[in-house]
This record gives structure tokens, C-alpha cells and sequence, in this order.
């Protein structure tokens, strides 16, 4: 089986709720879900999974907490480990027009400068309402439409990940 690391901040449990679908995404994929916040993780998680989906609140980019940790795993970056590993990316903020894709690229800078091997989000219907190439996201509240998308990213980071550790390139 497959093991995601959800690492996510959250202050005011937006981002928290749009973990609970992504971990669910995971699951759906038959993946193990390694569940951590920023508090709680540590870099050496990062070695123990096969992919990551990570989570930050759109506070005019990813929160400083969130920053700090990924600068704490500086020596994971020199070494190269994690890169080859498939991660995606999701935010919360108050506004759709307020830097949410602007916050994703954040996240998608830090994975893609480990190497990691980014999984976003195909153009569907939902995305008219919820959701980016880059990621998924909510504003203000959780919708369902919100729900499906983080949903819709866990299972394809899982996917990507079973099929990378059975035929790395
Ligand atoms: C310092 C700070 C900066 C913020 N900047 C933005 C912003 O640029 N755009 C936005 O839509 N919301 C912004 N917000 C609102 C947060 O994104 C919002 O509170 C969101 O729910 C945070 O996610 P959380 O509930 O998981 O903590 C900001 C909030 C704070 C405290």
C-alpha cells in the first residue's frame, strides 16, 4: 500500500476541512494517509511516503509557519531525496480573487524545487465552480463542489504514487 503525507497549516480549520476530503481522496485510492500539521510533522515524514499533498491558508501566499518547516528541510532538498515523488497542492482563503493561484504556485514552487513530480487538476465542469489547475481550494467556506476537487487531488497523488513506485523512471 501506497503512504500520502497530508501536511497542511490551519488556523481557523478551512484548510483543515479541505484535508479531511483529501484524505479521503487518499483512501478512496486505496493509499494509507501519514496525517500531520505543520506542528506536528517532521522532515524525516517526508522519507517515509511515497507522495505528498500539502496545504497551506492563502495569507498572501503560504503561511510563515508553513515556510519555516519546508526551510527546515533544506537538507532533503540538497540530497535529492524526495525528488521523483508525485505531490499536489491545496489553499483556503476568504476570496476567489485574493491570491489563491498565486498561493497554490507557492506550494507547487517548493515541490517542484525538491524535485517532486507535480499533480494538479484536469479541466472538469466543477472547476467553472471550485478548484484549479494547480489545486484545490475553498473560499469563505467548504462547498461540496470544494470537497470533490481536494477529493478528486488525494486520489490522483495515491494514483500517480502507486504507479511510480512500481515502475520508476
Ligand atoms: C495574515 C493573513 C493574511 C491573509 N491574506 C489573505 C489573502 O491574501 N487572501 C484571502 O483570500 N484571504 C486571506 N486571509 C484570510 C485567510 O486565508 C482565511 O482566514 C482562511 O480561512 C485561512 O485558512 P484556515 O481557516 O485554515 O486558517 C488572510 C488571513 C490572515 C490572518
Amino acid at each position: 500500500m501506497v503512504r500520502i503525507l497530508l501536511l497542511y497549516d490551519s488556523s481557523g480549520g478551512l484548510t483543515a476541512r479541505l484535508a479531511d476530503a483529501v484524505e479521503a481522496g487518499i483512501r478512496d485510492a486505496g493509499g494509507e494517509c501519514l496525517r500531520r500539521t505543520v506542528e506536528t510533522a517532521l522532515p524525516a515524514d517526508l522519507l517515509a511516503c511515497d507522495g505528498l499533498v500539502v496545504g497551506s491558508p492563502n495569507w498572501s501566499g503560504i503561511t510563515g509557519r508553513l515556510k519555516a518547516w519546508f526551510d527546515a528541510s533544506g537538507d532533503l532538498w540538497e540530497s535529492g531525496e524526495l525528488a521523483g515523488l508525485p505531490a499536489g497542492a491545496f489553499t483556503a482563503g476568504y476570496s476567489r480573487s485574493a491570491g489563491t493561484e498565486a498561493t497554490l504556485l507557492q506550494l507547487l514552487h517548493l515541490l517542484l524545487a525538491h524535485g517532486m513530480v507535480v499533480v494538479g487538476l484536469p479541466w472538469s465542469e466543477r472547476m467553472r465552480r471550485s478548484g484549479s489547475y494547480y489545486g484545490a481550494t475553498a473560499h469563505g467556506e467548504v462547498t461540496p463542489d470544494d470537497e470533490a476537487q481536494a477529493r478528486a487531488l488525494g486520489a490522483r497523488v495515491t494514483a500517480f504514487a502507486r504507479r511510480l513506485r512500481a515502475a520508476p523512471p
